[in-house]
């Protein structure tokens, strides 16, 4: 279980984040919601401590996260960065790697670990040896994946992790991603601006903007009832959009 209560974050003067709050649950996947620059990722990093808020309180598995030092804290925390994050001279298998040799891990234990994490991400078991510049971008973000969970963290953090990939491979790790059986006991926090992301993934849906929660509920809550004009506009456009678009195509054909 994570709580967050009434965590605010500002930066010189800058109102990042003010006044946010919410619970999700375990092996719940929350989505945080919002346009550039709304505050979703200030949130984020402040569960991990990345960044730490101004004021407020978070609470992870019971404990206040300021109790734990950020190093030790990160090690129960599964995070996949915006822009993947993986170490560019380290090979697949050692950026795999990382956080199982904070634990102490037997190589072959993490051997055998990193084969069982390749084949679910369905890349393939050669790519150990590779460097992340040799990858793409949706293999990339699949090995990113792969670190961020091989240690089994009762809690993971994703920053937009699909959103550097063309719709098709978008589609393709989401789906791989979200069938993935250890995700079902995972508590999850997941970053993005897509509606479609947000309404699919998400238990819960915070919907932000300019720093402030506007809405949060489940996805049917959001969608059909909508607190206010904003809520309504920023669910119901894309969804319009796709409707106007597909009327508009079959009326040609
Ligand atoms: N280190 C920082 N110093 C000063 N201002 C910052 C810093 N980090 C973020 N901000 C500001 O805080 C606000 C929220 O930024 P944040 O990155 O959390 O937004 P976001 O919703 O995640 O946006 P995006 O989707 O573009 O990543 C923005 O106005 C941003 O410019």
């Amino acid at each position: 279980m994570i709580i967050a209560d009434q965590i605010s974050k500002h930066f010189d003067g800058v109102e990042a984040v003010t006044d946010v709050s919410f619970r999700v649950g375990e092996g719940e996947t929350m989505v945080l919601l919002g346009t550039s620059g709304c505050g979703k990722t200030t949130t984020l990093k402040m569960l991990n401590r990345l960044i730490e808020a101004t004021s407020g309180r978070i609470e992870i598995g019971g404990k206040n996260i300021t109790e734990e030092k950020p190093e030790i804290l990160r090690r129960s925390i599964g995070y996949v960065s915006q822009n993947n994050g993986l170490f560019p001279h380290y090979t697949v298998a050692e950026n795999i790697a990382v956080v199982p040799r904070l634990l102490n891990w037997q190589s072959g234990h993490i051997q055998e670990h990193t084969a069982r994490w390749l084949e679910q991400l369905k890349l393939p078991a050669h790519f150990t040896g590779k460097y992340p510049a040799e990858l793409s971008g949706g293999q990339q973000q699949r090995v990113a994946i792969a670190r961020a969970l091989i240690a089994n963290p009762p809690v993971l953090l994703l920053d937009e992790p699909f959103g550097a990939l063309d719709p098709v491979t978008r589609t393709s790790v989401r789906k791989d991603f979200a069938e993935l059986p250890a995700l079902q006991q995972t508590t999850i926090v997941l970053v993005t601006h897509d509606v479609q992301e947000a309404l699919q993934m998400g238990d819960h849906i915070c919907l932000m903007d300019k720093g402030r929660v506007v809405q949060q509920g489940t996805p049917g809550d959001l969608l059909l009832r909508p607190v206010n004009e904003f809520v309504h506009a920023f669910i119901g456009q894309q969804v319009a959009d796709i409707s106007r678009i597909y009327e508009r195509i079959k009326a040609q054909e």
